[in-house]
């Protein structure tokens, strides 16, 4: 498959002068060497993000990407897919978790229709990115044409163009996308479906194992999809495709990427994937808000040497984790900034 588009360019952050800098700012911070714990090494990251030793985080964006999956119709999920558009119009309508917790948090919500079987009416927060009705079933043929798949990229690209502040949420809703993201990961990580496969919106055990038997076989079906762009268009999602394009686009533009759930976490894969030399460029981006409830995450993160910064269980998608975990970004933004030094505050340093 060739590419319609270039890709963006993510560069290398190699300033080891400004690590030093930062990491002897956080050391000489009022409190223990490495009391702060996860804190210091997320303030460490979003300085060199950033690239300041007083690092602001400026109008933060959550966008959430919608897509319909044709699986959907093989019963691999517990809800009918009209529950994604459902869920759209409840997003925009401030009802949903991700809206709440976007408004709590003064995050701004755009919700981009990148493939939701369903005609929205064009209002504020609603960008349409529509790809097509929702992906094909991909135990039929592949999930996304080439093309499909090359304009759902680039309207992530865009997308992120289109958006101001220097930090990037995702999320994402779709009936169907945990067996999308289950399929990405079993196939670019080379690993067993029964691995990367759980219960989704809520499977019971059962139903889950019916839905692994089903994704086995949409694996057999596609032997040859092997390079990450063909297993993209060939699993599909059109939402998570958009993610993966919004991803490459954040890094190339150096800002902060908060990675919610599975599901996101599978477009930074795929993203990761494409150029792979980038990669590392790309995850030095990224901070994976939790590790969620869903069978296959914890391996998605070791896939991409992620340490989320929450285990709360969630396995909701939205954004809501990424949501959750803001406020962690804040403040480690802010201490590095306001607190005082040993010297600044005349407080004695460690015994010799
Ligand atoms: O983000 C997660 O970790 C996550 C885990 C399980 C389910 N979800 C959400 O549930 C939907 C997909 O579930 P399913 O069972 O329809 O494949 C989709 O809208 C996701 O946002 C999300
Ligand atoms: C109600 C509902 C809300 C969601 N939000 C994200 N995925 C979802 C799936 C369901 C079923």
């Amino acid at each position: 498959m060739t590419m319609r588009f270039d890709l963006p360019t993510v560069a290398d952050l190699h300033d080891a002068a400004l690590a030093a800098r930062l990491q002897h700012k956080i050391d000489q911070k009022t409190k223990p060497l490495g009391s702060l714990g996860r804190l210091e090494t997320l303030a460490l990251q979003l300085g060199l993000i950033l690239g300041s030793e007083a690092p602001e985080l400026r109008a933060p964006q959550m966008l959430v990407c919608a897509g319909d999956h044709g699986l959907a119709a093989r019963g691999v999920s517990a809800f009918p897919s009209d529950v994604t558009w459902q869920m759209v119009e409840n997003f925009l309508a401030g009802g949903a978790c991700v809206s709440v917790l976007a408004r709590q948090h003064g995050i701004a919500l755009t919700v981009a229709d990148c493939g939701v079987r369903h005609d929205f009416a064009p209002r504020p927060g609603l960008v349409d990115a529509k790809v097509g009705p929702g992906t094909a079933d991909a135990l039929s043929g592949p999930a996304m044409t080439a093309e499909q798949c090359a304009l759902a990229l680039s309207n992530g690209v865009r997308i992120v163009k289109d958006l101001p502040g220097n930090a990037l949420l995702l999320g994402e809703m779709g009936i169907g996308n945990t067996s999308a993201a289950s399929l990405l990961l079993a196939r670019l990580g080379g690993l067993d479906i029964a691995d990367c496969t759980g219960a989704g919106t809520g499977l019971d055990t059962a139903a889950v194992a019916r839905k692994t038997e089903v994704l086995r076989e949409v694996l057999l079906k596609h032997p040859q999809a092997q390079a990450p762009l063909d297993v993209l268009a060939v699993f599909g999602g059109f939402e998570i495709a958009t993610l993966a394009g919004a991803v490459l686009q954040a890094a190339a533009e150096r800002r902060v990427i908060v990675v919610d759930g599975f599901i996101a976490s599978s477009a930074v894969l795929v993203a990761t994937r494409l150029n792979a030399h980038q990669a590392p460029a790309v995850l030095q981006r990224c901070v994976f808000a939790h590790r969620s409830g869903e069978r296959g995450h914890a391996l998605m993160l070791a896939q991409l040497q992620a340490q989320p910064l929450l285990d709360l269980g969630l396995r909701l998608g939205e954004g809501s984790g990424a949501a959750l975990a803001w406020p962690l970004l804040v403040s480690a933004c802010t201490v590095l900034r306001e607190m005082a030094s040993f010297e600044s505050a005349g407080v004695s340093e460690k015994n010799a």
